[in-house]
Parts: C-alpha cells; sequence; structure tokens
C-alpha cells in the first residue's frame, strides 16, 4: 500500500488549546503525523511519497471560493491589524439569532462566519498545512484511481470537521471530502464515505448532505454529550435528492467494541446495498479507550478488524487520516487498520 505524506504537516502548529478551563498544549500535534510514519516504516506497508501541488481547482470543487480566499489572507489580515500571535475566532452565532447570509466585512465578524469553534487557530503558515494536507488526499485519490486497490493518505491537519466555507475541530480542509470530489471528477458515479473516528464527520455530512451520489456514514460519540454537539443525530438522514444518503450513528459515552462494531457493521452492509464505485474511509482512531479527549473503548486488536471489514467490502478505497490523541498507541492503532485491510486478502 502507497502511502501519501508531506513534511509541510509541521506548517500547522497551534500552540495552545482551551481544554476544560485550562490552556494546554493542542491535541492535534505534528508529532501525530511523525508517530504514524514511523509506524508506515516500521512495518513495511509500502513506498511513502510526497504529494504534487495540486493548485486550489480540486479544492474549490468542494470549499467555496470566498472561503477559500480567506483561509489564504486572514493570517496578513491580522498582521495589518496590528495583532501579532495566532488567529484565534472567539463568537459565534446562537440559535436565537437571524441567520446572515454573505461574510460581514469585519476581520473578527468573518473569522465568526467562517468557523464553528476555537478548537485550533490559524497560524502563518496554517493554510499552506492545510492546503498540503489536501494534496495528500489527493494524491491518494488519483492512486487509486490510476489502479491501486487502496492507498493512505497521511494528512494533517485532519479535514472531515471543515464544511465547505467553515472551519473548526482542528480542521481547515476537507480532505476527505475532496478526495471524493476527485473520484466523482474522475467518473466514479458512486462514492461512499465511511467516517470510523469518534467525533462526528459534520463537515463531510454538510457538504454531501442534498447529494445522492456520495453516501456518508458515521458512527460517533452522540451529539447529545460528544463534540459537535450541534449535529450528527440519526435523524439527520439528508436532504432532497440526498434524503437517505446520509447515515449517522450516534452511540453513548463508553462504547465498547460490541456495540460499535454492530453500527459499524450495519453502516458496511449500506454501503454493500449503496453499490460504490469507491470508497473513503475518514480514519480517526481516537476511539481508542486510552484517547484522552474521546469515551469509546476500542482496543488496539479492533482496528484490524476493521481494517479487514472494509477490505471485504470489495471496493477501490483511500483512507484518509483524522483524528486519534493517544500518542503512544496512535501509530500501532492507525497502521493496524491497514495492515488488516491488506492481510484480509
Ligand atoms: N479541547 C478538548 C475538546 C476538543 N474539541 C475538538 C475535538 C476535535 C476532534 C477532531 S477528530
Ligand atoms: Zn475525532
Amino acid at each position: 500500500m502507497k502511502t501519501f505524506y508531506t513534511a509541510d504537516h509541521h506548517l500547522h502548529h497551534s500552540g495552545m488549546e482551551l481544554s476544560f478551563g485550562k490552556i494546554v498544549e493542542t491535541f492535534e500535534k505534528p508529532e501525530r503525523a511523525e508517530i504514524i510514519l514511523a509506524r508506515v516504516k516500521e512495518v513495511g506497508l509500502g513506498p511513502i511519497l510526497t504529494p504534487q501541488d495540486y493548485e486550489l481547482a480540486p479544492i474549490k470543487r468542494v470549499h467555496t471560493p470566498d472561503y477559500v480566499d480567506f483561509l489564504k489572507g486572514v493570517y496578513e489580515e491580522w498582521q495589518a491589524a496590528g495583532r501579532d500571535g495566532e488567529v484565534w475566532p472567539y463568537s459565534w452565532r446562537h440559535r436565537s439569532m437571524p441567520p446572515i447570509d454573505k461574510a460581514p466585512s469585519g476581520l473578527d465578524a468573518r473569522l465568526s462566519y467562517y468557523s464553528f469553534d476555537m478548537a485550533g487557530s490559524i497560524t502563518a503558515t496554517t493554510w499552506q498545512a492545510a492546503k498540503r494536507a489536501a494534496d495528500t488526499a489527493l494524491a491518494g485519490a488519483d492512486a487509486v484511481l490510476g489502479g491501486e486497490r487502496t492507498a493512505f493518505s497521511l494528512c494533517r491537519p485532519p479535514g472531515h470537521h471543515a464544511g465547505r466555507d467553515f472551519f473548526g475541530g482542528y480542521c481547515y480542509l476537507n480532505n476527505a471530502a475532496i478526495a471524493v470530489q476527485r473520484f466523482r471528477d474522475a467518473g466514479r458515479s458512486r462514492v461512499a464515505v465511511l467516517d470510523v473516528d469518534y467525533h462526528h464527520g459534520n463537515g463531510t455530512q454538510e457538504i454531501f448532505y442534498d447529494r445522492a451520489d456520495v453516501l456518508v456514514a458515521s458512527m460517533h460519540g452522540d451529539p447529545d454529550f460528544e463534540f459537535p454537539f450541534h449535529l450528527g443525530y440519526a435523524r439527520e438522514r439528508g436532504e432532497g435528492a440526498g434524503e437517505g444518503f446520509n447515515l449517522n450513528y450516534p452511540l453513548p459515552s463508553g462504547t465498547q467494541w460490541p456495540e460499535w462494531s454492530a453500527a459499524f457493521e450495519d453502516a458496511c452492509r449500506r454501503i454493500e446495498a449503496f453499490d460504490a464505485q469507491a470508497l473513503v474511509v475518514s480514519l480517526g482512531v481516537d476511539t481508542y479507550k486510552e484517547d484522552p479527549i474521546s469515551q469509546f473503548k476500542l482496543d488496539t486488536p479492533h482496528f484490524s478488524e476493521i481494517g479487514a471489514r472494509i477490505a471485504a467490502l470489495d471496493l477501490p478505497t483511500l483512507f484518509v487520516m483524522e483524528g486519534g490523541y493517544a500518542i503512544g498507541a496512535l501509530g500501532v492503532n492507525a497502521v493496524n487498520v491497514l495492515t488488516g485491510f491488506e492481510q484480509a486478502g
């Protein structure tokens, strides 16, 4: 299996995070990608390739031009406003407020408009890192389109919380969605997304919510208690042409393998029935029992079983790295999915 990776991910590193009332080092740190890369090498998964520069067109097939322009230019605006440090939004629309349908002009107002939380900041080089993560997903998609049965896009920063025009949850560009659209633009008429990250893939849901050509399935911490809180309920099944093509499996705190795998199996069966021509897996491994910010109880061998079951879907498959914050086990857990896939034959 080919792995696509670029050291350009180091260009994004939020200096801090507000976690349960304390300023801490961000959980989404560069070391994450390095640990996974080391494990890829240790098991001899396959060649490690640097993605080319895909420019902006494939990104703008998913994200709005104004959002892309915003992400690209916001740090410069921040500096022009006489500010240093990192760019942080700090206010968001409440459900009681009337919606606004176009971006305001003020810097802080646009930061609010183009985000939904303050899990991560925007540094002077975040845009570059996010763009290269999208390149990494595109290179993986092109490898599968070129005939590879599967590929691994070791993306950082992650992407599944980013929507058409908003960042949040450590995500800025939706790498998995950009890969899905790459498959669609190459003529794969139906593409499935399987989001196994602990958190609901709210960005991916939003991007494909009104579409029947992309089936999105996510099993995750119930939004009644878990980030991203505001959505991820089973009643959210898509809208318009997309009705029935969005599958949410919210699960309770403390969920263990039997319950998690039952939801996962149902999602796999729905993907089999969808008759997709390609599969994109949003590979988060924060479902692990010792993940510092998550509440599920999967264990390291379970990640091999996840990979084996995905292989049984018998689809051209792209794995796109998302979350996973238990630094000690992150490499083994993430790569177990990939070796589990390969060993299933
Ligand atoms: N500060 C602790 C809560 C972190 N909230 C954002 C979680 C994003 C997970 C991305 S997979
Ligand atoms: Zn997550």
